[in-house]
This record gives structure tokens, C-alpha cells and sequence, in this order.
């Protein structure tokens, strides 16, 4: 399966462009694919980002799929799905993103045969952009676009989705989640 990585926000919190900014000599960003490269589900990765950004992330020899929606990650999703298929969603800022919980939720798409297979904590809070979406959810997010609605989870509910429910799992598959919004966030990382 392809990895499509979400690459075409504004990273208004962080200030520059997050996911180029460098740790351990590396863009945020390479952590993320590199990590998901590892999977064995993972194929290859290509990214998403918006037409300006296009050069930047093309010279990290990846393949760039130009998301020209400004409608925020479910544009992104949905260009992603478009071009490639069914695809493991990831944004561009989960540095620790583990392998084997990828390859987890791969296999669980794979069983389910749903039309998405989406992480979920126990207060029911989903984590649509750590998730596998198969190509013939298209249509459903080809609606809601239409409709002006962007909030990926008023697309999920729409279907009925494998979810996977992330307290089973050891706290290490946890950190999976873990996010870069703000330059604070840096520093949990380099610890
Ligand atoms: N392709 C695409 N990716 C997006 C879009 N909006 C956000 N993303 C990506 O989705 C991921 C999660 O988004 P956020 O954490 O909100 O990142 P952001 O929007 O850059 O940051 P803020 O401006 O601080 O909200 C990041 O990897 C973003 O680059 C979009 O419109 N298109
Ligand atoms: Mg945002």
C-alpha cells in the first residue's frame, strides 16, 4: 500500500513550515516517512502539498501530488485516494509514527474490508490523519467537499468504519500519535 503524507498546511503555530524544520540534521517530515517506510505494508510514500511548496518536498526525492482544494486535510485526503487509491493517510508531523501499528491498521483495512480504518481513543476522539482509506470512500468526500464540509470525521460517520481502538494498545504504540503543532512541541521530542 502507498503512504500519502499530508504536507500542504500553514503551520500557523508553529510559524515556519514545520515540517521542513530540521531535527537530528533531518526535516520533521523525513522523520515521518522515514518511519513509515519501515512498515511492511508500506510501499512507497508520496506527498501531498499545496502547488507552491511543490519544489521543496520534491527534493526530498519523494514523488509530490499537487492539492490545489485549500479545503485543509480532507483535501488532501481526498487528492491522495484519487491519484494513488487506497492509501495509508499520515500527516506530515508524527515524527514518531510507529511501523508496526501501521502495519497493524493496514492489515485490519485488509480483514474488514471497510472503507476506512480510523484509530480511536476511549472518549471517542478519532485520528483520521494516522488511518487507511480505501479509494471508494471518493465519492463520500467528493460530497462533503461539495457541501462545505471539511471536518473529516462528519465524513467518516457517514460510513461505517473499522475503528481501532487505541487504549488496547501498549503505551509505546501510543506515541504514534504524537504531533508537532508549536515549537514547545520540539522539545518532547529531543528528550
Ligand atoms: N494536503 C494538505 N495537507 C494539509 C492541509 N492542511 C493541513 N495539512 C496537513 O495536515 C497535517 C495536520 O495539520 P495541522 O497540524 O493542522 O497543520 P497545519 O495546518 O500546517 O498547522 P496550523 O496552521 O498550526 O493548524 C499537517 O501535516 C499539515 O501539513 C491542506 O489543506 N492540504
Ligand atoms: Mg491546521
Amino acid at each position: 500500500m502507498i503512504a500519502a503524507v499530508l504536507a500542504g498546511g500553514k503551520s500557523r503555530r508553529f510559524g515556519d513550515d514545520k515540517l521542513l524544520y530540521k531535527v537530528d540534521g533531518k526535516p520533521i517530515v523525513m522523520h515521518t516517512i522515514e518511519r513509515l517506510l519501515k512498515a511492511e505494508n508500506i510501499d512507497d510514500v508520496v506527498i501531498v502539498t499545496c502547488q507552491e511548496k511543490k519544489e521543496d518536498f520534491e527534493a526530498l526525492g519523494f514523488r509530490v501530488l499537487i492539492d490545489d482544494l485549500l479545503v485543509g486535510p480532507i483535501g488532501g485526503i481526498f487528492v491522495a485516494l484519487k491519484e494513488v487509491g487506497d492509501a495509508f493517510i499520515a500527516a506530515g508531523d508524527l515524527p514518531l509514527i510507529n511501523p508496526k501499528f501501521v502495519d497493524y491498521i493496514v492489515e485490519r483495512f485488509y480483514e474488514s474490508k471497510s472503507l476506512a480504518c480510523i484509530p480511536m481513543w476511549a472518549n471517542g476522539y478519532i485520528e483520521p490523519l494516522h488511518a487507511v482509506y480505501s479509494k471508494d470512500f471518493l465519492p463520500i468526500l467528493k460530497e462533503q467537499i461539495k457541501k462545505g464540509e471539511y471536518m473529516i470525521r462528519k465524513a467518516v460517520e457517514r460510513v461505517d468504519p473499522c475503528y481501532i481502538l487505541i487504549d488496547d494498545f501498549p503505551e509505546e504504540f501510543k506515541e504514534s500519535f504524537f504531533n508537532i503543532n508549536t515549537k514547545h512541541d520540539l522539545k518532547r521530542l529531543l528528550d
